[in-house]
């Protein structure tokens, strides 16, 4: 795991955003793994400007959506898909064709979650997936107890999830307390993971994450299996890991050797 502590979340956003603009400029039709909630909106901006000032563009990508609430269809205000049509699909130069998100209104639920398995593997693979995390350790809707092995499939939320996003839903508004979510098995088939993380409501779940033993009880300490996840999180969110001096120092030490490579003669 690469952990990079940045001090605050606009330098977060900035630093995730360069991996998908170097990721796309390097191989245009790159298939991304997007995330929703409110984490990756800064990210989304940051996106949006670089497209608008043709530092990259859209037009080959893919992309799948991590999760989607069941029994929300993608006109729904709530829904992930309008979510992201809102944050991201409107103001970029991506063909909304290839844009997928699990269909919440699926009438067979499960037949829909093999069917976008197999779209992702059809595409040739997520090249980079963008992560946030839960205040319980989630990830994509992959609550406590979600095997490590999952594939897309319907989730039940906890409590705690269904509480931390009823902020989005007016009061009285149905609030779905199911999910259709991609699996942690395939969240750790992307090629990359990239994992966003600000705030102090977010140091507990950084902390068991990068810090914790790999257990179902905290489903974001799966990438301590990936070969590629890179943990980008303000200070906030560092607050509680022990070894955050060592994170830094990494870093700094991986910045001279990239430069150093960059500077090697061809
Ligand atoms: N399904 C999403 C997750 O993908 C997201 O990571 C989480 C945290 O959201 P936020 O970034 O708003 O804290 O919220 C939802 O539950």
């Amino acid at each position: 795991m690469q952990i990079v502590i940045l001090k605050d979340a606009a330098a977060v956003a900035e630093y995730g955003a360069q991996i998908f603009i170097d990721q796309i400029n390097r191989k245009s039709d790159s298939v991304l793994g997007l995330a929703t909630g409110s984490t990756p909106v800064a990210l989304y901006q940051e996106l949006i400007k670089a497209n608008q000032a043709n530092k990259v563009s859209f037009k080959q990508v893919t992309s799948f959506n991590l999760d989607e609430y069941l029994g929300l269809d993608g006109d729904h205000a709530q829904s992930y898909r309008f979510f992201m049509n809102e944050q991201l699909f409107n103001h970029v130069d991506i063909d909304k064709n290839n844009t997928f998100v699990p269909p919440g209104d699926a009438q067979n639920p499960i037949t829909a979650c093999k069917m976008y398995e197999n779209k992702i593997s059809q595409s040739g693979g997520v090249d980079v997936q963008l992560l946030g995390i839960g205040r319980n350790g989630h990830i994509g809707f992959n609550e406590p107890s979600s095997s490590l092995a999952s594939r897309t499939r319907v989730k039940t939320l906890t409590k705690e999830t269904v509480e931390d996003n009823a902020r989005f839903f007016a009061e009285g508004e149905f609030q779905p307390h199911l999910s259709i979510t991609m699996g942690i098995g395939t969240i750790l088939e992307a090629k990359k993971v990239v994992l966003l993380a600000t705030g102090e409501n977010k140091a507990d779940a950084i902390r068991d994450m990068c810090e914790g033993a790999v257990s179902a009880v905290c489903p974001a300490s799966a990438l301590q299996f990936h070969q590629d996840a890179v943990v980008v999180i303000d200070e906030a969110a560092a607050s509680k890991l022990v070894n955050a001096e060592l994170y830094k120092h990494i870093e700094s030490e991986n910045q001279k050797l990239q430069q150093y490579l960059a500077e090697l003669p061809n």
